[in-house]
C-alpha cells in the first residue's frame, strides 16, 4: 500500500509562551500543501527500510517512518515490514515533512493490517513522535494550538491561488529556532486575524520566527522581499524555516537568480 505524505505551511504562527516541559505554546493555522514523499509498506518476512531521494540524517533505526513503526508494535501485533521511502519533501525546512513521513506509516500501518484505530488513537500516537506530527493525520487546514498538536477547524482556503516554496538549501534546527524566541501573547489572535481578506495579510499575520532568523540569515528576509516584488499577495517563512513561501494570484516567473535555490510551485 502507498502513500503520498505531503508537506504543510504556515499561514501565521505566534509563539505565546514558554510551558513548564520546556516546549511552547503557539497559535498557527496548519495549511497541506501538495508536495510530496512517496511511503509504501508491504507485509515481508523481516523488516527492511529503504530510502532513496534526498539524503536524511540519522541511521534508519532513528527515521520517524521506523519510530512510527516501532511505536505501534508496542501496543498491537504487527508483522515485519519492507518499507520504502522516497524523500522529496526539503529537510529542516519548515515543511513538516518529517513529521508527514510518520503520520502516514500510522495510518498505512492502520489501513494496512485492519487495525480499525480512530483518528483520536492515531493523533495520541502522532503526538509522541513530534509536536507537528498530529496535524498530519487529519491533514486538512486546521487552527492548530497548544504545542501545535492540539486542532481547531478553521474556514480558511486559498484555492485557486498559486503556492511558491523557495527552499535556499539551508537547514534550519527546530529545537535552536524556538531557543531564540522571546514568547509574547498577540493583541489579537491570528484566528481573528486569518478571517480578513488575504490583501490584508502582509500588513497583519506574522511568524515570530523571522525576527531572529532573518537577523541570522538575512537572505531569508530578502526571499521574502522578492517574493512580494515578484507580486506575492503574501509571503512568509514557514514555521521554523528555512522555506520561504509565496501565495499569488497566478503562476509567477521569479528573478534567475532563484536557479539557486530550490523552488516549487503549484496552483491549489
Ligand atoms: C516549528 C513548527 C511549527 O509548525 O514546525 P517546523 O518548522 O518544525 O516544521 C513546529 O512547532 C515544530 O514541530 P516539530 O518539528 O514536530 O517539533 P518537535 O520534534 O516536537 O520538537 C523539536 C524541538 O522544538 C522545540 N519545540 C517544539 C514544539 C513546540 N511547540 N515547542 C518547542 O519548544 C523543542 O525544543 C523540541 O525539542
Ligand atoms: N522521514 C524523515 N524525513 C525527514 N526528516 C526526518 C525523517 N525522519 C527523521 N527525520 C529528522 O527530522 C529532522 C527534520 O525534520 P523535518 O520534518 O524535515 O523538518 P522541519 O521540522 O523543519 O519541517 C531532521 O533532523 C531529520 O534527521
Amino acid at each position: 500500500m502507498i502513500l503520498f505524505p505531503n508537506a504543510k505551511i504556515n499561514l501565521g504562527l505566534h509563539i505565546t509562551e514558554k510551558r513548564s516541559d520546556g516546549f511552547h505554546n503557539l497559535e498557527s493555522c496548519f495549511y497541506p500543501v501538495p508536495l510530496n514523499d512517496l511511503l509504501e509498506i508491504i507485509p515481508a518476512s523481516k523488516n527492511s527500510f529503504t530510502i532513496s531521494g534526498a539524503t536524511i540524517p540519522g541511521d534508519s533505526a532513528t527515521n520517524l517512518c521506523m519510530r512510527a513503526y516501532e511505536l505501534l508494535k508496542h501496543d498491537v501485533e504487527l508483522p515485519p515490514i519492507q518499507m520504502y521511502l522516497h524523500k522529496m519533501i526539503p529537510i529542516g525546512a519548515g515543511l513538516g515533512g518529517g513529521s508527514a513521513d510518520a503520520a502516514c506509516t500510522l495510518r498505512l500501518l492502520n489501513e494496512q493490517f485492519s487495525l480499525a484505530l480512530a483518528v483520536e488513537q492515531l493523533e495520541m500516537y502522532a503526538r509522541q513522535l513530534g509536536s507537528d506530527c498530529a496535524f498530519f493525520i487529519r491533514n486538512r487546514p486546521l487552527y492548530c494550538l497548544e504545542k501545535g498538536d492540539h486542532f481547531e477547524d478553521i474556514d480558511v482556503s486559498l484555492r485557486g491561488y498559486t503556492i511558491v516554496l523557495v527552499y535556499p538549501n539551508l537547514a534550519i534546527s527546530t529545537a535552536e529556532a524556538y531557543a531564540n524566541v522571546r514568547p509574547q501573547k498577540p493583541a489579537i489572535s491570528l484566528r481573528t486575524l486569518l478571517q480578513a481578506p488575504i490583501d490584508t495579510w502582509q500588513k497583519t499575520i506574522r511568524n515570530d520566527f523571522e525576527t531572529s532568523l532573518f537577523q541570522r540569515y538575512p537572505v531569508l528576509d530578502t526571499i521574502k522581499q522578492e517574493l512580494y516584488q515578484s507580486g506575492a499577495v503574501y509571503a512568509s517563512m514557514s514555521g521554523s524555516g528555512s522555506t520561504i513561501y509565496g501565495i499569488f494570484e497566478q503562476a509567477v516567473s521569479l528573478p534567475d537568480h532563484f536557479s539557486n535555490y530550490q523552488v516549487w510551485q503549484k496552483t491549489v
